[in-house]
């Protein structure tokens, strides 16, 4: 059977996080006059995720997505050729009109816990010492967008394989940041 194509940036494995990386430009697909971000930090919390929203490669599976503070991100070329994917999601996410390339996801609800942070796809730089991917999410959402149910078994052998344990929603540290700030809103919050 033909391997499956999870994503070309960690198919072949992937470096580690390079610890004295703080930041690089990220270019859409455009051949001319490609939108630039600029991101002047390193990413936290680098995965595969597998649901349906977020910007694949052509013919990956899944997508690869970090996230940065939103005050170190900015358009720096032709900011005109962005537009919002879908603003009633939570994630705003931000593409190139021209490309589809999602540039930068951002969630505008100020009681998210997620609120501050930007998403990003490192992929679309040219530097190299991002944070290297940790985990898989949304790995049970890949069947949504056409996945054979028989072939996840594989897909998850595959991930686990490069050092990736799977989930089917986010890692469980990032669902207990999600739980704890529900907690608080609900007025139940223990540490
Ligand atoms: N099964 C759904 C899952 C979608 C989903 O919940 N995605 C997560 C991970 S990116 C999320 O936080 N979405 C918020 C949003 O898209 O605004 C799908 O594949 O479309
Ligand atoms: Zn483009
Ligand atoms: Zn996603």
């Amino acid at each position: 059977m033909a391997h499956i194509n999870l994503h070309p940036a960690i198919n072949h494995g992937f470096k580690p996080t390079d610890e004295n990386f703080s930041g690089g430009t990220l270019k859409c697909h455009c051949a001319r006059h490609p939108v630039e971000v600029i991101v002047q930090a390193q990413t936290m919390h680098n995965h595969a995720c597998g649901c349906s929203k977020c910007w694949k490669p052509a013919g990956a599976t899944f997508a690869i997505i970090a996230v940065v503070p939103r005050e170190k991100v900015s358009v720096i070329a032709n900011p005109e050729k962005i537009k919002i994917v879908d603003e009633s999601a939570t994630i705003q996410r931000h593409a190139c009109k021209e490309c589809g390339v999602h540039m930068y996801g951002r969630i505008e609800n100020k009681d998210h816990a997620f609120h501050g942070l930007d998403f990003v796809h490192t992929e679309l730089s040219e530097q190299s010492g991002w944070s290297a991917p940790a985990f898989a999410a949304f790995v049970s959402s890949i069947i949504e967008s056409g996945a054979p149910v028989s072939q996840m078994n594989e897909v998850r052998s595959s991930l686990n394989k490069l050092g990736l344990e799977t989930y089917d929603c986010l890692s469980p540290a990032l669902m207990d940041v999600l739980a704890a700030h529900t907690a608080k809103q609900k007025g139940t919050y223990h540490a």
